[in-house]
């Protein structure tokens, strides 16, 4: 089944390559560079093609021959990739900069240490936050930062990753992170039992008064009477959200004798089944159970779940405990219903503002027990999460692949592994396919054919298709791109890219046996590269031997590998033509490492396909066009 991704949906052209005349081939008009891309990807010693996704923004020339006109027509070439190394994150010369903006971990911060400069600045107001922030490559944070749009834009691309040392990131704004192309990377596991032990602690410490008690002890009473408690054995508790924290509270209240029951619209109910749990609606979870648990991220779908209508639906007399987030309740309906007694008690450890103000009634009435949010807050827990958090940072800085990656994409090592050389065929080909495209043709649609042995379900593009998408938009404008904003650059620029699998016979070992790349509804300046009747521009490549090779342009078959510069050629199939070719490049000492010749039939059209190590002179091009058999060419910039 071929699958459509629709990027987009907007129908404003991304760009018009520009197109100067032959003599206007200075570099002074230099493409805005961006320093801060992020590449995801590691580089192996196993793979011949550095995968770091340059830092450098490459442009491209592009000449063209078209037809008897012979029209010259050049893309300015810049001298950019100068600025891409020096701003390689992990050169020689800098270090990276991490902020550290509330408390770590030592041991999080030894391993931050042994990597970058690390800044621990803790209490930053957000002005100060905003300052420091244009010159730190990551930022980390717990819960206490807010990670606000004004931030990434103070940033001004200089923030490459934001690690969230615990699991809930509601405190960072995600679609400006994404826009930004900063990947957001958390610690997800490392405070999972201290999160539930908490909660456990909440639970037994509401049901026997012990907060309250203790109070009125230190304050010199002994009240026995006033603190007679409810038991927990055979109550029913209700675990909210069944994820890693829920399932954990509600093992260990198993253990102390609840019944319990969850309800979660996510999690696989024979998770849940296997021990002991019965998963059942929202409705019936709050309204049978005695004690309800709140463990499902802070989202608008759950902003305010408990409100005036939850309450009137629960059970008279029901303890709630929030250790999940303070905004999944509505705290001044949470506060009625503890004055009405719908509500016996609560106990909270997490509020809507933290600190929440200091006359909160929440937090003053008597039935409410409170802790500072200190859910995660164990030692354990927190040298755990410290380690996990500067783990994933230094990983994403060094551009690796991030498991726990909040905004892109996770493909698992081995699958990365696998795709590594056909990311590189990827990006290529969109760069290739985008120099093809005449000045004046505005690109809105591209459609990326994956043929494969291999089901297409097992076939994950994501990365590849933002690899394309990089390919096709950077060379022409200042966006810069990575895993993380691919998708959202193209919907913004109005690319829409649609893919589709299809199964071929070919040997299941690989993952992919070809990537083809078409750009629908534009003037191509190498009538060759469009295919068919249909008038699009199609291009397409394999992986041989682990590197790259173009093996369609347009109709035509060719097999030249993508490592060099390209000079496509089409011509009158005829002796000699290579040697004019190569005699015009050798002369200017441009050496030739590959080439390939397609043709349709003897003696009619061919196309020459050369890879130079070196860039050609216009002066050269120019005269590669003037070889009379010569119909058409075009230098193409990888
Ligand atoms: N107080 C503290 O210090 C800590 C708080 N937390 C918070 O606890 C929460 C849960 O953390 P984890 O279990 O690690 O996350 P998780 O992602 O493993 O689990 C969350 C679960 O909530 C479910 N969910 C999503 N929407 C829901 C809805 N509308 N109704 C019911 N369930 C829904 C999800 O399907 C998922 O199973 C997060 O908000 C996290 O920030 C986590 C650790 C420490
Ligand atoms: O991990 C979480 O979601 C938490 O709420 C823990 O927050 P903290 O890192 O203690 O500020």
């Amino acid at each position: 089944m071929p699958s459509t991704i629709m990027a987009s949906s907007t129908t404003k052209p991304i760009f018009t390559p520009p197109s100067t005349t032959l003599t206007s081939s200075s570099s002074s008009s230099q493409p805005p560079t961006r320093s801060s891309l992020l590449s995801f990807l590691r580089n192996t010693a196993s793979t011949p093609i550095s995968l770091k996704l340059s830092h450098s923004h490459p442009s491209f020339r592009s000449l063209s021959i078209k037809n008897a006109t012979k029209t010259i027509e050049s893309a300015e070439t810049s001298p950019v990739s100068k600025v891409g190394a020096k701003d390689t994150i992990n050169s020689q010369e800098t270090k990276p900069t991490i902020l550290v903006s509330e408390k770590l971990g030592e041991a999080g911060l030894e391993l931050l240490r042994n990597f970058g400069d690390v800044d621990c600045s803790y209490d930053l107001s957000q002005e100060d936050l905003c300052k420091k922030i244009a010159s730190c490559d990551a930022l980390i944070v717990r819960s206490g930062t807010k990670v606000t749009r004004q931030v990434f834009e103070a940033a001004k691309g200089k923030l490459k990753v934001v690690g969230r040392a615990g699991v809930g990131i509601d405190n960072v704004d995600l679609q400006a992170a994404t826009e930004f192309g900063c990947l957001v990377v958390n610690a997800p596991t490392a405070n999972t039992v201290a999160a539930a032990e908490h909660g456990i602690a909440l639970l037994a410490s509401m049901a026997r008064n012990v907060a309250q008690a203790d109070a009125s002890m230190k304050a010199g009473q002994w009240q026995r009477n006033k603190y007679v408690g409810v038991s927990l054995v055979g109550k029913t508790l209700a675990v909210m959200g069944f994820g890693k924290v829920g399932s954990e509270v509600a093992r260990r209240a198993k253990g102390l004798g609840m019944e319990v029951i969850t309800h979660d619209p996510y999690a696989p109910a024979d998770r849940a089944r296997a021990i002991g749990v019965e998963v059942v609606s929202f409705d019936q979870a709050i309204s049978t159970a005695d004690f309800i648990s709140l463990h499902m991220p802070l989202t608008p779908a759950t902003k305010k779940v408990f409100n005036d209508d939850s309450f009137a639906k629960v059970k008279k007399g029901v303890r709630i405990i929030n250790v999940a987030r303070g905004g999944v309740i509505d705290e001044d309906a949470l506060v009625r219903a503890l004055d009405s007694g719908k509500v016996a008690q609560a106990a909270l450890d997490v509020f809507t503002e933290e600190p929440p103000p200091k006359d909160s009634k929440l937090v003053q009435h008597e039935r409410v027990t409170v802790t500072p949010h200190l859910g995660a807050s164990t030692k354990e827990a927190q040298e755990g999460v410290a380690i996990e958090i500067a783990e994933a940072v230094v990983g994403a800085l060094k551009g690796e692949l991030a498991a726990t990656a909040v905004n892109a994409p996770m493909v698992p090592a081995e699958v990365l592994s696998e795709l590594a050389p056909y990311v590189v065929l990827a990006e290529r080909l969109g760069r290739l396919a985008v120099q093809l495209v005449a000045g004046g043709s505005g690109i809105k649609s591209a459609k990326v054919v994956y043929k494969s042995a291999r089901d297409p379900d097992d076939l994950d593009t994501r990365l590849l298709r933002a690899m394309i998408t990089k390919g096709i938009i950077e060379p022409i404008s200042d966006s810069f791109i990575n895993l993380v904003n691919a998708d959202f650059t193209a919907k913004k620029k109005g690319l829409r890219i649609s893919e589709e699998r299809v199964v071929v016979d070919a040997s299941p070992e690989l993952p992919i046996f070809s990537i083809q790349v078409q750009l629908s509804n534009v003037d191509s300046k190498f009538g060759s590269a469009v295919s068919g009747g249909g008038g699009d521009i199609s291009i397409e490549g394999k992986v041989k031997n682990g590197i790259p090779h173009l093996t369609q342009v347009g109709s035509f078959s060719v097999d030249v590998s993508l490592e060099g510069n390209l000079i496509l050629c089409r011509q009158v199939d005829q002796p000699g033509m290579i040697g004019q070719v190569g005699n015009i490049l050798g002369e200017q000492n441009v050496n030739v490492s590959f080439m390939s010749v397609g043709r349709t039939a003897r003696r009619r059209n061919a196309i020459m396909a050369i890879e130079v190590d070196e860039e050609p002179n216009l002066e050269s091009l120019k005269k590669i066009g003037e070889v009379p058999a010569i119909e058409e060419f075009v230098f193409l910039k990888l």
